[in-house]
């Protein structure tokens, strides 16, 4: 569907060049929702701006459907642009337009005639729920309001693929909720492929069927959002996986797990804090307190959720286990030949 071909970009200025992006290579599927991570700088925006083709890449290839973006003349540019929407951060409402009137505007630069017009917008604020506000101007509707006008204006011209660049990073976390449950709506019902960029590992988790991490420029890791998860590779998105238990963690819970961890460190204490994760059937196996009677070992929950990843469920648990190393890798060894995946996470906490 959208191939991404050894993609590079640098940039020149005045103290040397910077490559913002180094030899991406990524291939996204028709029909998924496909999530790029990376933290500040990594290089995401760069790789947006490349994907909607407003910066030519110093190297490397776009190809959407089969036809190479990159190669385009200007004018064949232009509307083979028309396939790809776009929503944004700060939602780039027109103001003074109504939100009827935003979401007709790129049907009226296309040339499509009033009647079309009024039922295709009139389609579109049925599927974003805003009916009732179409009359409304922007400055009279709320940031999550905002950004379902800014979701039926991008899919105005029937795009075949939506990019969403940290379209919900504004909004609460309730709102993110409601409005990323209706891009999985979109995605759903119209078969629409989604990319979405964001720093955000929450969004991911919420509803992405793959995913992609950068760093510094370069794709370090990518596959399914659930084996990510599960078993993820590069310290970075370790790092970012943490992040979700640490933010989880009330912070009075956080400062004496540190304290613990620092003890260990120092060998005056044995806590590890290890994070586990269960798919499927080992969620109902009573595997803690197995390995509490088989290797003697003491451990207190900190905490725990059940997810869906990809409709399947998907438990973690963050616990603090006490006991010496030894004890420590037998029972890791063995959680692990249960089909949990096991991941020692002291050294993503005990940095402040
Ligand atoms: N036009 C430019 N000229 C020079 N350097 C640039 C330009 N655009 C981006 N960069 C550099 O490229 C790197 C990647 O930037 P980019 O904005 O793509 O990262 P990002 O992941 O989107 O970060 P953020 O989440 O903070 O927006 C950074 O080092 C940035 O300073």
């Amino acid at each position: 569907m959208i191939e991404i071909k050894a993609v590079s970009q640098r940039f020149e200025g005045p103290s040397g060049s910077v490559d913002a992006i180094r030899d991406v290579s990524l291939s996204i599927r028709k029909g998924e929702v496909f999530g790029i991570i990376g933290r500040s700088g990594a290089g995401k925006s760069t790789l947006v701006r490349t994907l909607n083709l407003l910066n030519r890449p110093t190297s490397g290839h776009i190809v959407l459907d089969g036809q190479d973006m990159t190669s385009l003349k200007p004018e064949a540019l232009r509307n083979a642009r028309r396939q790809i929407g776009m929503i944004f951060q700060h939602f780039n409402l027109l103001s003074s337009r109504t939100v009827y009137g935003n979401i007709a505007l790129p049907l009226e630069l296309a040339g499509v005639g009033k009647a079309e017009i009024d039922r295709k917008v009139r389609e579109l604020l049925n599927l974003v729920d805003l009916g009732a506000l179409s009359d409304r101007y922007p400055a009279q509707i709320s940031g999550g309001q905002k950004q379902r006008v800014g979701i039926a204006r991008a899919l105005a011209n029937d795009p075949k693929v939506l990019l969403s660049d940290e379209a919900t990073s504004a909004l609460d976390p309730e709102t993110t909720k409601s409005i990323l449950e209706l891009l999985k709506k979109i995605n759903r019902e119209l078969s629409l492929t989604i990319v979405l960029i964001t720093h955000q590992m929450e969004v991911i988790k919420l509803i992405c069927d793959r995913m992609a991490v950068m760093e510094a420029g370069e794709l370090i890791e990518h596959g399914s959002v659930l084996d990510i998860f599960r078993a993820p590779q590069h310290p970075v998105t370790r790092a970012m996986i943490g992040d979700v238990i640490s933010q989880d963690l009330p912070k009075g819970v956080l400062q004496r797990v540190r304290a613990r961890l620092a003890q260990t460190r120092h060998g005056e204490g044995q806590d590890h804090l290890l994070r586990l994760a269960f798919t499927g059937t080992s969620v109902e196996d009573p595997l803690l307190s197995d390995v509490v009677r088989r290797f003697g070992l003491d451990f207190n929950i900190l905490h725990g959720q059940i997810d869906e990843i990809q409709e399947q469920a998907f438990g973690s648990l963050a616990i603090l286990a006490r006991g010496t190393d030894d004890q420590i890798e037998q029972a890791k060894a063995f959680m692990r030949s249960r089909g949990v995946t096991v991941e020692e996470l002291n050294h993503v906490v005990t940095a402040d």
